[in-house]
């Protein structure tokens, strides 16, 4: 979008003229042995340990103790402690490959953690540089730069992104008129608010909050602002409510209004698309989008963050972006997993299909409009929602019940998230189990997946 690129590299020559225009040092090594090409055709065992979890009997004994409803067998610990997780953000069951497993063994036995700074200083090496490339590539980006987690992603973005401002006004605080205005779904992450929160203490933007989802709203906040320089940033699947952004209504406004269009696919990175380039691929509409911001310990199964951006922007945010600057770098046999599990990603498409055959098949059972893996239930109160926890507990699943302050009062809710790894029989055990909370057909056909029964 030639607007930015003017404000970009309008900041890029104001550090330049500093002397402050920083720069990663890439630390040179040899290139990772390439991902072993043995590829598999469905799940194995490794996939398995994934969603199979032995809790420790004091922990259940805690978790149900809570209320004072432990009954005497529970007390005396005979409570079985296998469980079948419902509660990760593995959808892709990566981290227990055996490519990522043996990725990651071999960058240890080699290098152990590898070289610990920052990423400008010694942290940022060979193995760092091929991953950036492939996500670009994922990402349909010129460019990409990793982070330490998909938080310190969104504040080190959203720190650059008001670092603009400041620097365009050459040492005076900048104005109203001169600030960004960041545009935020009001559902957006944690990481996403914090960012948006430390550039307006800084008065370098001003936040407004358009209501979930509603493209009217935002059209009305957008046209009633007379600031100039304009971003819309979303969740494109909001992790604590299972629906997607839209997208290509967004893309709409963008073409409309002139913004810069921020997108973070935490939940959707090689999980959601053909090819597994995330939310932006599954719409067709990645080449729509500016930025796109991923996590890479939920559909790769590792750890760490990704900007995927211009080279510009990726010069800025390297200067800019605090929460890159000032941590260290990813650790060597992540760097490799993720590597490793972006290539099995996209060998194994099957891993992709399983998980929306699940998708389809909670859907048929339950009645519910369940559109993605994060499948929620409302159940209202908090105590409701511990209650509907802990009989799932005891039904041998771990399903997270989510209370404020996480979400709204009164809108406590259990959580579930589908992986490749589960089976058939787990989701129909499993929705047995939830028949309490589950809708009736009256409400099933109204698409409701809000209950308070208890
Ligand atoms: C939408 C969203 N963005 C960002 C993050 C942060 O990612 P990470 O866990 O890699 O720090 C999360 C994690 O829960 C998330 O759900």
């Amino acid at each position: 979008m030639a607007q930015w690129d003017t404000l970009v590299d309008g900041a890029l020559a104001s550090l330049a003229a500093r002397r402050v225009l920083l720069n990663t040092r890439l630390i040179a090594l040899p290139p990772p042995p390439p991902p072993s090409e043995t590829s598999f055709a469905g799940p194995g065992p490794w996939d398995r340990a994934t969603v199979e979890i032995q809790v420790d009997r004091a922990s259940i004994r805690q978790w149900l103790a809570a209320n004072g409803e432990v009954s005497s067998q529970e007390e005396e610990g005979e409570l079985n402690r296998e469980l079948i997780l419902f509660s990760g953000n593995d959808y892709m069951c990566l981290s227990s490959h055996p490519a990522v497993r043996e990725a990651a063994v071999k960058a240890a036995q080699e290098y152990g953690m590898g070289p610990r700074g920052s990423s400008l200083i010694c942290g940022y090496t060979t193995y760092h540089k091929l991953v950036e490339e492939s996500l670009a590539k994922l990402q349909r980006k010129e460019d990409c730069l990793l982070c330490p987690t998909g938080f310190s992603a969104n504040t080190a973005l959203m720190s650059a992104l008001g670092s603009i401002s400041s620097l365009l006004a050459a040492g005076r605080k900048p104005t109203q008129d001169e600030r960004i205005a960041i545009f935020s779904d009001a559902l957006n992450h944690a990481s996403t608010i914090d960012g948006i929160r430390l550039v307006e203490r800084q008065h370098q933007a001003a936040a407004f909050v358009y209501k979930h989802s509603d493209m009217s709203h935002l059209n009305f906040l957008l046209s009633s602002c007379p600031m100039e320089k304009k971003v819309v940033v979303t969740d494109s699947l909001f992790s604590m409510d299972g629906d997607f952004a839209l997208l290509p209504q967004l893309v709409e406004l963008r073409k409309k209004h002139g913004f810069l269009l921020v997108v973070d696919d935490a939940h959707g990175t090689l999980v959601c698309g053909e090819n597994g380039g995330g939310i932006p691929e599954l719409f067709g509409c990645e080449d729509d989008i500016d930025i796109c911001v991923g996590s890479l310990s939920k559909g790769a199964g590792c750890q760490g963050g990704f900007i995927a951006c211009s080279t510009r922007w990726k010069r800025l945010i390297l200067s800019r972006g605090r929460s890159f600057i000032f941590s260290t770098a990813l650790p060597l046999p992540v760097v490799a997993s993720v590597h490793a599990a972006v290539h099995v990603a996209k060998k194994e498409r099957w891993r992709r299909s399983v998980i929306w055959e699940h998708v389809r098949y909670f859907a048929s059972l339950t009645k519910l409009n369940v559109t993605s893996p994060i499948i929620v239930i409302i159940v209202g109160s908090e105590e409701a929602a511990v209650k509907a926890h802990r009989h799932l507990l005891r039904s041998g699943f771990l399903v997270q019940p989510i209370r404020p302050p996480v979400v709204p009062p009164n809108s406590s809710r259990l959580r579930i998230t589908l992986s490749c790894a589960h089976t058939s029989d787990d989701i129909r055990r499993l929705v047995d189990a939830l028949a309490p909370w589950l809708p009736t057909r009256q409400y099933a056909e109204q698409g409701c997946a809000s209950v308070s029964r208890l």
